[in-house]
């Protein structure tokens, strides 16, 4: 467990995270000096008051937009799974595989509580997200993603795409264990931002730790719940390569021509959502509605991915979602992907798939993420597309 307190290093100035202290002796909040929008302010899409034509999406997609008031944006009565219950005994694994069961089946999501994220660490995680954005742009440049990687910081990902740009800027990082390495966060925040980022390394590093050790509880209750015992899908991901995410979404002046995060299905195999206080912008598709979703404080958000789909044998949906931009208010958001090690080969469990036949062919993690990367844009077609991608002959394997 790190201790959040962190030490000063140098100059407090915009660029250098700084500790907040307070008489408690262990307030987890990171500071990174005063906001300073001038310095952000060259990030030109960010300046007019009319969105560039880039960013505004079709039609289809921001429809119904966020302000709108029909009955689609009602909030859904989302079930909640007990994770503590489900691994303290018998009945309450029942419950928590009935619930899980129901929910992935029709739309692919529901709530954790009791997952053991300590709360003081989930704080840290989201305010050092607002301190990092809050950065000048050099600053985050410094970890600016390049072509094919996942990693790295993103401005509205206008480096790999020309149109439908997201209202966003996101930080990405791996959480993996190859090679044994223990502290691959805190390596990247280092190698990449500087020593100064340490201490927010840290905290990302345990942060994933924790996303980890609830992703990997609620793979017990998806095996169960599928009836291939607790240990199936836990051991499948007990070496996986994820993936975290910090996504930040600035006010926008026009917020119902654009989206944060246009609709689409997660391409990895389970997502744990964590929100920040109370600006709603998370939406599901749920009979033919976009419905916000709106958790407590201390639940979680949790996602099928399309990686869950295809080793459900399609069983359970892979959640179609899509996140909404304001026009006063800005909102962040921390995304863990689960997902299996590159190297392994994603196949449903023979008791998934008879008698129904196979729906998807086998791949690897590595060629699904390099499809994203560099093929195609995740939407709500991904698998599809990258099954006919994959081509005939993996398709004949699955007959
Ligand atoms: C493997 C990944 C690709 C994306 C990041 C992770 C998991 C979710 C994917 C993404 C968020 C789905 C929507 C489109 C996307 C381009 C985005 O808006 O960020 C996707 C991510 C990506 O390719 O960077
Ligand atoms: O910010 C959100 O609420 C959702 C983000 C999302 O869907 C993603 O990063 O994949
Ligand atoms: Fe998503």
């Amino acid at each position: 467990m790190v201790d959040y307190q962190l030490s000063n290093s140098g100059e407090p100035n915009a660029t250098t995270p700084i500790a907040a202290m307070d008489q408690v002796g262990r307030n987890p909040l990171l500071l990174f000096g005063p906001a300073d929008d001038s310095k952000n302010a060259i990030i030109p899409w960010r300046q007019s008051k009319q969105i560039p034509d880039s960013f505004v999406w079709p039609h289809a997609d921001t429809h119904p937009p966020s302000s709108s008031t029909t009955t689609t944006t009602e909030l859904l009565d989302v079930p909640v799974v007990d994770l503590a219950a489900a691994l303290r005994d018998a009945a309450g694994m029942r419950d928590a595989a009935a619930q899980a069961a129901a929910a992935c089946a029709s739309h692919g999501f529901f709530l954790v509580t009791g997952h053991g994220v300590d709360p003081a660490l989930a704080r840290a995680a989201l305010d050092g997200a607002a301190g990092f954005f809050r950065l000048p742009l050099a600053t985050k440049q410094r970890a600016r993603r390049v072509t094919g990687s996942v990693a790295g910081y993103a401005a509205a990902h206008a480096d790999r795409f020309a149109a439908n740009l997201p209202w966003k800027e996101t930080l990405s990082f791996r959480h993996h264990h190859d090679d044994d390495d223990r502290d691959a966060v805190l390596d990247y925040f280092t190698s990449t931002l500087g020593d100064d980022f340490k201490p927010l390394g840290e905290v990302y590093q345990e942060y994933c730790g924790a996303m980890e050790a609830a992703s990997l509880a609620i793979m017990e209750v998806l095996g169960v719940s599928l009836g291939v015992g607790r240990g199936h899908y836990r051991d499948f991901f007990a070496d996986g390569s994820s993936v975290m995410r910090c996504n930040y979404y600035p006010p926008c002046p026009e917020p119902d021509r654009t989206l944060g995060t246009g609709p689409h299905c997660d391409p990895s195999a389970l997502t744990l959502l964590m929100q920040d206080g109370g600006v709603d912008g998370l939406q599901v598709l749920v009979d033919g509605g976009w419905r916000p979703v709106r958790p407590k404080p201390d639940e979680l958000v949790v996602n099928i991915g399309d990686t869950f789909m295809a080793l459900s044998n399609g069983r359970y949906k892979s959640c179609l979602h899509r996140a909404v931009v304001h026009r006063e208010r800005e909102r962040r958001s921390l995304a863990y992907f689960l997902c299996p090690r590159k190297d392994r080969v994603v196949r449903p469990p023979p008791s998934t798939t008879a008698p129904a036949p196979r729906l998807y062919p086998d791949f690897t993690w590595a060629d699904l993420s390099r499809f994203t990367q560099r093929h195609y844009r995740a939407d709500a077609r991904t698998l599809d597309a990258f099954a006919r991608w994959l081509g005939p002959a993996k398709a004949q394997e699955i007959v």
